[in-house]
């Protein structure tokens, strides 16, 4: 059976990519994120505006703090038209900054935290529309991992980009600017000798930040690598306990773990250098601004400072030694999401699969016969280029005939299957349905009359119903009671207390083997396709399933065009022509008579071998 879909394995690290530089470039490209907070501006706006006010309340509040400790030293402020501002009066003043910066934050988050919440649902949803649109071959190419981490961590930083880290950076650089501004109005002199301690922290700071993230890189890198281990087995945790592999698994997740601590280690090494380096450099800075402002109180003349002012000056201070060291921080958090956004943007602009098109693309069939004709169709994978899996396959089915597809294991009889469902492109041929070739009509439209029944079922985990349903959503109760019956699923469905509404588990496990097939059967039976594609498996069932399966099948298969592909050739005396696919190529063609009595030939020897078998 041809993998359809989901890469599980492999080594794609494609998209687990480093992050990008924060260039001009990438930030634009990642601005076009900000379409999805188009709808809700009004918001964003008004959240914007509670943003520069709170963080102009906060600039407010060193002022105050100043004049305030002025009042105290009986120099009480007073306002150009005369009104005096005592102790109380300021203290009262200052308190109202706070209330104010209070109820400024609380709109902040409140407008922020909607647009982000919508934002992103709109996001998620546009991410995964374009994942269930996109074409099979995407998903050979990419990790499922990877995928499923589009949709959760990197949306996940958009968000955070959305609520918090806009409105921090943005407060961060408003209170560096506010606070300069501010200090030079207290005391220029005093300011250009703070201003000297400053770009040695920055460039040291930045010189850090730049190996913090190498580091975080490798990290994350090494992290992603143990989760792969981790949905790997447990994807295939059969596998893993038939094989005994348990303890080879943890001990694989164990080393992958191990190497991500170190490089999380190492990181943090560095990081915590950064983070004193921050605070002795911040520190040291106050200290001496403390002891060159303390001169400047002491000191007569232009240059004297008021303690209040100097109080005003420290504060400021701090604040901008702060928005500095908050700065860097947001540097490496500015550098995820610009990767996050990339990645995002990467699905966003793959194209999808033209389904589900309005108005439809070509032709729009309400019925369809099922004539099928495949002229000399040649195909290899998207992902194996140099491998021609099939080659000059020519056949044609007449309507409500049914034809068997035989051959050894990898002969490509699933692949010819699925280029009927045009699930890739052909590299060379074509192939004809009512004769018109497949790629003149809307893709829906014609995926619409062709029904599947693969080899292994998989189903999803909700209740019965909703399975059998999903062959035709508006189905009704009866329709649904009678799909089931025609497929030998009812007498099993009806045993359950809780009926069509038994829960299957995920992918369906709590079923059995031949169970699933028959709501699989019973699925397509409502879909009532004109074509219909069958991936026999009965070899999996024991002889009471298989019989309960063969003959829901045998119902299904009535008068429409079929191809089967047939794994026990017992079951395929009765099809109308048996085509033996090896290598790629049709080798044989003829009724089940005509190709058991070639002396030499593949059917006959397979037929002897499952016979002897048997
Ligand atoms: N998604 C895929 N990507 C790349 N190669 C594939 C893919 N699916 C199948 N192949 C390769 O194409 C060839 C034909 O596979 P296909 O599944 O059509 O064989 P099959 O005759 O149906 O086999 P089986 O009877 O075992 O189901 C094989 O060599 C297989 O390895």
């Amino acid at each position: 059976m041809a993998r359809s879909g989901l890469n599980t394995s492999g080594a794609d690290l494609a998209a687990d990519a480093p992050k990008p530089k924060v260039t001009k470039e990438s930030f634009k490209r990642s601005l076009r994120i900000f379409r999805f907070v188009l709808p809700y501006r009004t918001k964003f706006l008004v959240g914007l505006l509670m943003l520069v006010l709170s963080s102009s309340t906060f600039m407010a509040f060193p002022w105050v703090a100043g004049k305030l400790v002025d009042a105290a030293n009986n120099k009480p402020y007073v306002l150009p038209g005369g009104v005096v501002f005592d102790i109380n009066r300021i203290a009262l003043t200052l308190f109202l900054v706070i209330v104010l910066q209070g109820f400024f934050s609380f709109g902040r988050v409140w407008f922020f935290t909607q647009v982000s919440e919508f934002a992103v649902r709109d996001l998620r949803q546009a991410i995964y529309a374009k994942f269930v649109q996109l074409p099979i071959p995407f998903f050979e190419q990419n990790r499922v991992g990877a995928l499923i981490s589009r949709i959760t961590s990197d949306v996940a930083q958009v968000q955070d980009a959305f609520s918090l880290t806009l409105a921090e950076l943005f407060r961060q650089v408003f209170t560096l600017v506010g606070g300069i501004v501010f200090i030079m109005v207290v005391s220029v002199k005093l300011s250009l000798f703070m201003l000297i301690t400053f770009p040695p922290i920055v460039l040291v700071a930045g010189l850090f930040g730049r190996k913090i993230r190498t580091l975080a890189k490798t990290t994350q890198l090494e992290l992603a690598n143990a989760n792969v281990i981790v949905e790997e087995t447990i994807q295939s945790i059969n596998s893993v306990k038939a094989f005994t592999n348990e303890q080879f698994e943890i001990g694989r997740y164990y080393a992958s773990l191990g190497r991500a601590v170190q490089a999380a280690l190492q990181s943090n090494l560095y990081r915590g250098g950064f983070i004193s380096f921050v605070i002795i450099g911040l520190f040291g800075g106050i200290i001496l601004v403390l002891w060159r402002g303390a001169t400047l109180v002491h000191a007569t003349g232009p240059d004297h400072l008021e303690i209040g002012q100097l109080v005003t000056f420290i504060i400021y201070t701090a604040f901008i030694g702060a928005s500095v060291a908050g700065l860097g921080e947001l540097y490496g958090k500015v550098q995820s999401i610009l990767g996050a956004t990339e990645h995002i943007r990467e699905v966003l602009d793959e194209t999808p699969e033209p389904t589900h098109l309005a108005p439809t693309v070509g032709l729009v069939p309400a019925q369809i016969s099922g004539d099928i004709r495949y002229e000399h169709v040649a195909f290899h994978y998207p992902t194996r280029p140099d491998i021609a899996v099939l080659q000059d396959i020519d056949f044609h089915i007449k309507p409500g005939e049914k034809i068997a597809l035989v051959g050894p294991s990898g002969a490509g009889k699933s692949t010819i299957a699925s280029l009927l469902m045009q699930f890739y492109q052909l590299s060379g041929g074509r192939i004809l349905v009512d004769g018109h070739d497949v790629r003149d009509y809307d893709l829906t439209a014609l995926r619409r009359h062709i029904g599947i029944v693969p080899q292994e079922t998989l189903l999803f985990g909700g209740t019965i119903r909703e399975n059998i349903a999903y062959g035709k959503p508006t189905a009704t109760d009866d329709e649904i009671m009678a799909a089931a019956r025609q497929a030998n699923a009812w007498q099993f469905i009806s045993s359950f207390p809780e009926g069509l509404d038994a829960v299957v588990g995920d992918r369906g496990i709590k079923l059995s083997g031949g169970q699933r097939q028959r709501v699989a059967i019973a699925r397509a039976i409502l879909k009532n396709p004109a074509i219909l594609i069958l991936d026999e498996a009965t070899s999996a069932l024991d002889s009471e399933s298989e019989k309960l399966v063969q003959g829901a099948l045998d119902e299904l298969l009535q008068h429409r065009t079929s191809i089967i592909i047939a794994h026990r050739l017992s079951t395929i005396r009765k099809v109308d022509k048996i085509l033996v696919i090896d290598g790629g190529r049709i080798v044989e063609a003829g009724s089940h008579d005509e190709l058991s009595e070639r002396e030499g030939g593949l059917y006959a020897n397979l037929l002897r071998l499952q016979f002897e078998l048997s």
